[in-house]
Formats: structure tokens, C-alpha cells, sequence
């Protein structure tokens, strides 16, 4: 038998995904402003009769006439013209109770495709929060539908609208031909939805005022820059000063496991069976590959977690979109909408997501420059690269009152970015992406205290991804690197690194990125950080485990043996490179994914890398000049 299916529907930032978190135990990315989810998703919820029905999330949505990408997704499920996929049998319309009148404008239009439908109340908490005690029953008359009160975060309502599913479900089966309703033009809707809305409110007190006068300050065009600014401020500084005891715990962790093969490893049952060839391959794959290289990588593993504390706290509080709204007038300024400002946000994460969340810009080059400019932004895979450069050559010192000078070169380098990002943008805008920027429209979600519980979740999410990426991407790119880097053996007086397939390899990328102060090193380790930019760190450390010449030396940390090594030009042009470099190869394929061809992923990695090689070359003759 078919397995029947339910679609969630309704306006951005309604409560949709997280209820289908709730019903389906899937972990969809929720958060508090609109556009989050650009795709449909399905799961699988069991109805109380013990039957399954698959359970679609949607993106939100304003109308049935899509104006975005995203937006197209969910006509084309709600129409049925998704390719291989029957119309939904039950349209579940998710509202804000406490935003009731603008939610019911698009609940209109799905009641009227005449299709067995229910309506949950979601965010009842909230409503009540703000002294909103409404009427569900008035509303189901009204609407001529079902309607549960449900608070998707606390689970309140989902038995009852499971089961409500289930009845819906049975009259689609006993009616296959819905009747559809008149249909209605769109200022009649918005009548009718004023109406309803006032109909179902029994009472209404005005506590918003704490809120509007938040916004007051936080969106001031004066004072809210500057709030913005000096938080992004305090988490840098924070991404260091806080992580240092836990990531020197990493580090001495890691140093103790090296001691502990070196020390176990000729001693144990395999020295017995193994050849003593194959058990120094052993040793030195788990030495230099494994916990040296790919160790290396995890020991940032802390700041990681810092860094998105803050940004799932600004996220679940609805402080983002308010930093979006500041942002869009720079953004118009230089040819974009704050509607890229999401996107590019995301893409402080990672430029996959962030790309990917470009499907909620309506206009084509909009959405075009953003995918272009996305990767600039830093995404967090850049942080452990930075983190180890600055902490090798940055002195821990302090140049004000609580200001680290640590933290105040990583924000320096995420502002690179960020006005890089501009700066491309409005280039691009008056050249390949010309156009005119379209206007910025969006609604301000309430400020929410962020819950603890998804907040855990959140962060054990982000770190799991982080050490998956270690475990597999990472750990199979430096293993491979290592391999490359230990044959052919060295002759006596030969340097390993030197004669090996992986160092000859560097030697020939060396004579491009001579000029810009670049060492064999690193020319060894920008190919294999294509895979995934930690990768940059992993290869170091292996390549220095490799070439090291006694046990001192290559017990040293990363650190000790960067600042030994490379002059201070050298390391700030390393940093100049990765602000710009498209290191990842994930990415140029996800553009290439979301543009329908290869023209501007190629575009973006040319002009990337142009990029990357002018700003290095500038860094360091300039630090060269100066003396440093
Ligand atoms: N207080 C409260 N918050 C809720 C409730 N439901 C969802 N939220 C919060 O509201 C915000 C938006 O929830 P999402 O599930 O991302 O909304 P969505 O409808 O999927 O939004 P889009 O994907 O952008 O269309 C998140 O911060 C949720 O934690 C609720 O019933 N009560
Ligand atoms: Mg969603």
C-alpha cells in the first residue's frame, strides 16, 4: 500500500521544522528568522493507530505564486507537480499564533486548493507571553478546518495533532476529489484575515513594550553598529581566550598518546610478530600520520564550539535578523539585499550551507553575486588554520583593558573577509552580475530567551560534524599525504621530505609561490588542503613530524616548530592566502550544483586564487619592507 503523506505549510519562520523535529525525531537546522529551510525534507511519523505516514517540512512561504527558489519548492509539493511525488493528502498549515493576521493570508490559499487540511496553532507559549489569549475554536469555525494549539520547542499539542493527521488522513481516503472553495483575490484575503484574526482574539494586553524598546536600541542606525560590532568583538576574543586551558588539555593529551606508541609499540606482542620494517611503518603512521597530523586539527576542537555558541545564541534569540536589517544598508550600498545577509552568515559555518540558503533570493543576480561571494566569508574549517598561525606568532599580550592582541588579529582577518567580500560584490555588481538591487522585506521574529537544551544539541551537532570531518575527510587526506611524504626512502645525508613523491611534487609548486614568501612546506601543503582547509594544519604537522631529525625535535609541538622555522612575513602572508583561497572542493562543487553549469564555479575559483596570490604577495613584501 502507498505510504501516505502529510505536508507542513505556512509562512517563514513559523515553527515548521521544529515541529517536524518534534513529530519525526529528525534535526533539521531551526532557527529564529526566516528562510531557514530551502529544501523539502521528509520523515517518517507514526499516526497513534500505529500507521506511518511520511511527513514533508517545507520552506516557508508568503504565497502559492513562488517568487524564490525556495519558495518554488513548496508550490510544486503543494501543487503536486514535484517530480515523482503525488500531491500531499494532508496539508498541515503551521501559523504564529502571536502573528496570527499575516499568517493567515497564505493559510487562505492552501484551504482553498480544497485539499483535507488541518491547521496547527503553534507558538501559543509565545502568544501568551504577550498577553494574546486567543480562541482556537472561533478560529476552526472561522476557517472551516481543524485547528490544535501546539508549542512545537515544548512538544505541547503533537499527540493531538497526530491524531488529527490520522482523521484528516481518513476523510482524504473516503473523498479523493477534494471540492475546492472559491478562490479569492489577494486584498480580499488580507480582509478576510484581519477579520479572523480579530474573531479569535478574546483578549489582548500590551506587553510588547519591553521588545519594541529593545529594538529601539539594537536597531538604532548609530548605536546598533556598534552593539553589533563589539559583539562579534567580545567572541573573538572570547574564541581565544577562553579555549586556550581546554585546547592546551587537547594538546598535552595527544603529546602523551605519541610518548605512549613511541614507548609501548617496540615493546608489545607486534614487535614479536611483525617484521621490525613493517612495525617503524607502524610507528611512524601513527606518530606523523595519525596523531601529529590529524591531532593536530582536533586540538581546535574548543574554539570551534566557542565560536558557534555565540552564533546559535544570536541565532535562537533573534538577534540575527536584526543584524541583518543593520547590514542592509551597507548591503544595498554595494549592490546586494540584506536578503544575502542570511547566506552569508551561514556561510560563517561553512560556504555549503550558506550557498544553498542563496535559494530564498528571488532575483537571479542577487542570488548569482552571493553564491560568488560566499566563500569569502570565513568558514569555520579556516579557524584552526588561523588559530595556529596566530598563536605561533602573535604574542599573547594585551593592548588595552581586556583586549587580547590574539583575538584582535582573528577578528581583523574575519573583517578581511567580510570587506573583501564588499568590495567583490560591488565590483561584480557593476560588471558580470550587473543589475538593480532589489528591495529588502523582512519580518523581525521575536526575541526568544535561547533554550539550553537546543543550544546543547546545537553545539554537540556542530562539534560532531567537526570531528566526523576529522575522522574521515581529514584522516584520509593526511594519511594519504604521509604515504606520499615516507617513500621513496631517503638515502643517507638525503632529506625525506626532500625525495619524496609529495616533497618533489611541492618543489615544482614551490617556483609559483616563491615570490610570495611561501616556504616548501607550505607549497606541500596547499594541494592536499583543496580537500577540506584543516587539512593545511594536518599537513604541516605531518610534514615536520616526517622531516624532523631527532626525537626532541619532533616532539615539539606545531606551534614551536612554525615560529622556529618561518619568518613573521612569511606566516602573515599564509593568513593573507587562506582569508581569500578557495581551499575546499566541496564548495566549487555545490556552485556548481546551484548555477547549472561550470562557468561560475571556474569564474569564482580563477578569480579567487587571483585573489589569494595578489594579497599574499602584497602581505609580505609589505611586512618584508617594514622590517618585520
Ligand atoms: N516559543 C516557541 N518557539 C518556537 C515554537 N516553534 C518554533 N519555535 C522557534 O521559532 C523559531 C523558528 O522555528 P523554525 O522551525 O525554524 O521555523 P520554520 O517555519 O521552519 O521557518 P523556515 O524554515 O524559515 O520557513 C526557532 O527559533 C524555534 O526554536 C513554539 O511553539 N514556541
Ligand atoms: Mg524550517
Amino acid at each position: 500500500m502507498r505510504l501516505r503523506r502529510a505536508a507542513l505549510v505556512g509562512n517563514p519562520n513559523a515553527g515548521k521544522s521544529a515541529l517536524f523535529n518534534a513529530l519525526t525525531g529528525a534535526r533539521q537546522k531551526i532557527a529564529n528568522y526566516p528562510g531557514v529551510t530551502v529544501e523539502r525534507k521528509a520523515g517518517r511519523l507514526t499516526l497513534p493507530s500505529g500507521e506511518p505516514v511520511e511527513l514533508i517540512d517545507l520552506p516557508g512561504s508568503y504565497a502559492l505564486d513562488a517568487a524564490s527558489p525556495d519558495e518554488e519548492v513548496t508550490r510544486k509539493v503543494v501543487m503536486g507537480e514535484f517530480p515523482g511525488e503525488a500531491q500531499p493528502d494532508v496539508m498541515v498549515v503551521v501559523l504564529d499564533a502571536s502573528n496570527l493576521e499575516q499568517h493567515l493570508v497564505f493559510a487562505q490559499e492552501i484551504i482553498e486548493l480544497g485539499r483535507p487540511t488541518l491547521v496547527a496553532l503553534n507558538m501559543v507559549d509565545l502568544a501568551e507571553r504577550d498577553g494574546l489569549v486567543l480562541d482556537a475554536k472561533a478560529l476552526e469555525q472561522a476557517l472551516g478546518v481543524p485547528v490544535i494549539e501546539t508549542v512545537a520547542v515544548r512538544r505541547r499539542g503533537l499527540a493531538e495533532l497526530a491524531a488529527a493527521i490520522e482523521t484528516a488522513e481518513r476523510s482524504a481516503l473516503l473523498e479523493p476529489e477534494g471540492h475546492p472553495r472559491p478562490h479569492i483575490t489577494l486584498p480580499e484575503r488580507r480582509l478576510t484575515a484581519h477579520n479572523i484574526a480579530q474573531g479569535a482574539i478574546l483578549s489582548e494586553t500590551a506587553q510588547h513594550r519591553l521588545h519594541s524598546r529593545l529594538d529601539n536600541i539594537l536597531l538604532n542606525p548609530w548605536i546598533g553598529p556598534v552593539i553589533l560590532l563589539a559583539l562579534l568583538f567580545v567572541m573573538f576574543q572570547a574564541v581565544f581566550a577562553w579555549a586556550t586551558p581546554f585546547a592546551d588539555a587537547l594538546e598535552s593529551v595527544i603529546g602523551w598518546a605519541i610518548a605512549w606508541v613511541d614507548a609501548t609499540l617496540p615493546n608489545s606482542f607486534l614487535a614479536n610478530i611483525l617484521p621490525a620494517g613493517v612495525l617503524g611503518f607502524l610507528h611512524d603512521f601513527l606518530t606523523q600520520g595519525v596523531l601529529n597530523g590529524v591531532g593536530s586539527v582536533i586540538v581546535f576542537l574548543p574554539q570551534i564550539v566557542i565560536l558557534f555558541a555565540f552564533i546559535l545564541a544570536m541565532e535562537a534569540s533573534g538577534y540575527m535578523a536584526r543584524a541583518a536589517f543593520l547590514m542592509d544598508r551597507l548591503m544595498a550600498y554595494v549592490g546586494l539585499s540584506g536578503r544575502s545577509f542570511i547566506p552569508l552568515l551561514s556561510s560563517f559555518a561553512c560556504a555549503i550551507p550558506g550557498i544553498m540558503a542563496t535559494r530564498s533570493i528571488a532575483d537571479p543576480k542577487d542570488r548569482l553575486t552571493t553564491i560568488l561571494v560566499a566563500p569569502l566569508m570565513t568558514c569555520s574549517a579556516r579557524l584552526p588554520v588561523y588559530a595556529v598561525i596566530i598563536a605561533a606568532f602573535i604574542p599573547n599580550t594585551k593592548v588595552g583593558p581586556g583586549i587580547g592582541l590574539q583575538g584582535l588579529v582573528l577578528f581583523g582577518l574575519y573583517l578581511a573577509g567580510i570587506v573583501g567580500a564588499m568590495v567583490v560584490a560591488l565590483i561584480l555588481r557593476r560588471s558580470v552580475t550587473r543589475g538593480q538591487a532589489s528591495g529588502f522585506i523582512m519580518e523581525m521574529p521575536k526575541y526568544q530567551m535561547p533554550r539550553l537544551r537546543d543550544m546543547a544539541i546545537g553545539l554537540w551537532q556542530r562539534a560532531w560534524i567537526f570531528l566526523r570531518r576529522a575522522g574521515t575527510i581529514i584522516f584520509t587526506v593526511t594519511v594519504l599525504l604521509w604515504l606520499l611524504l615516507s617513500f621513496p626512502k631517503a638515502g643517507p645525508g638525503e632529506s625525506q621530505v626532500e625525495v619524496s613523491v609529495a616533497g618533489r611534487i611541492a618543489s615544482g609548486i614551490e617556483v609559483v609561490v616563491k615570490p610570495i614568501g611561501f616556504n616548501h612546506e607550505i607549497a606541500l601543503a596547499l594541494v592536499p588542503a583543496m580537500a577540506a582547509r584543516e587539512v593545511a594544519v594536518s599537513s604541516l604537522a605531518t610534514t615536520y613530524a616526517v622531516g624532523a631529525e631527532n626525537e626532541d625535535e619532533a616532539a615539539l609541538a606545531l606551534g614551536e616548530k612554525l615560529s622556529s622555522r618561518w619568518s613573521l612575513p612569511t606566516a602573515l602572508a599564509f593568513l593573507a592566502w587562506f582569508v581569500f583561497a578557495p581551499q575546499c572542493l566541496s564548495t566549487i562543487a555545490v556552485a556548481r550544483r546551484e548555477t547549472n553549469g561550470w562557468k561560475w564555479p571556474v569564474f569564482m575559483l580563477l578569480y579567487l586564487f587571483a585573489l589569494a596570490y595578489i594579497f599574499a604577495g602584497i602581505t609580505y613584501w609589505s611586512a618584508v619592507a617594514l622590517g618585520l
